[in-house]
């Protein structure tokens, strides 16, 4: 079909398909208390008889975006089991659905994630994305004193339950519902600057006590029930420097990265905290620095480490 008449050059359609990019789907299955993650970005595009919503502006065969968005939810609900697998049910599912559909191109990348090891077990409901994370560290030398900080970005971690946020105030602009049971996810940005008296003495092997903090951080961030990502932060603080007495502070900065749950009651199907929207943007941002008592905030070795607070 062409909507050719003689007053307009002959235009056919050429190859063409559409659909919804970049599905951000955690699927959370949670039977037992060792929790299983899922965790996709996923696009649909549909291929087949669209002449008439090009040359008509007739939507009669145009499954929308939004409609294959919803579905890659709706059949995430029943678990993904592979991303092969998942993309070949939203293939079948399409085609099968809509007579006019004939294939499509469908594409997943799943982010792998490994559950924390905390004192010496897998963690049933916390977990870290794997090989994300960037060491990093910063030596001052200003006269006599040598400042170090090392610190690390990137380690992305997740926490499928264990976590709520109540107890805030309202006022006329708040919608956010109060939540006992939500998934916690960051990327940790963290440093911390060891005393100018234990760098002095090369009391510090810098290796294993980066190996050490990395994972009392991860411990810190699995063990306890998390209030918000504020008392988290906390937590994690408090076991580095009850550990560490060479370390005197810790500074933070961790997006809040927002897991909506998917309202699949549309479509007939319950989602008792086990399909969620994982939401790029806008995120919470949460910072904070932690320092022992005895310790003054001044320390200019901080200087020119641009984000923290
Ligand atoms: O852990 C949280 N801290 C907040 O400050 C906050 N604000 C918000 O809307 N959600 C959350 N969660």
């Amino acid at each position: 079909m062409t909507p050719n008449n003689e007053n307009t050059s002959r235009i056919v359609l050429g190859k063409n398909q559409y659909g919804k990019a970049e599905v951000r789907v955690v699927k959370i299955t949670r039977d037992t208390d060792r929790h299983e993650i899922e965790d996709l970005n996923v696009t649909s595009q549909l291929r087949g008889d669209f002449d008439a919503a090009h040359f008509d502006g007739d939507n009669a065969h145009v499954v929308p975006t939004d409609t294959q968005k919803n579905t890659v939810y709706g059949l995430a609900r029943d678990g993904v089991g592979s991303p092969e697998e998942f993309l070949l049910r939203l293939a079948n599912h399409f085609t099968s659905e809509f007579g006019w559909v004939t294939g499509g191109r469908w594409e997943a990348e799943q982010y792998a994630w490994e559950r924390i090891v905390s004192h010496g077990e897998e963690h049933g409901h916390s977990f870290v994305r794997r090989g994300q994370e960037v060491r990093n560290a910063v030596v001052v030398k200003d006269g006599g004193a040598v400042q170090v900080i090392s610190g690390l970005n990137g380690l992305t971690v997740l926490k499928s339950t264990q976590s709520g946020f109540v107890g805030y105030p309202q006022d006329r602009f708040t919608t956010l519902q109060e939540t006992t049971d939500r998934i916690l996810a960051t990327d940790v940005s963290a440093r911390w600057r060891y005393s100018t008296e234990a760098i002095a003495n090369g009391a510090v092997d810098f290796n294993k006590s980066y190996d050490d903090v990395r994972a009392l951080l991860l411990e810190g961030f699995a063990e306890e029930y998390s209030y918000a990502l504020q008392q988290t932060l906390f937590q994690m603080a408090q076991k580095v420097l009850d550990a560490h007495p060479e370390i005197d502070e810790l500074r933070f900065s961790t997006p809040n990265k927002h897991h909506f749950l998917v309202d699949l009651t549309p479509f007939g199907l319950d989602n008792p905290n086990e399909v969620f929207y994982a939401a790029d943007r806008p995120y919470g941002l949460i910072e904070a620095n932690f320092r022992r008592e005895t310790v003054t905030d001044d320390n200019n070795a901080w200087d020119g480490i641009a984000g923290f607070c």
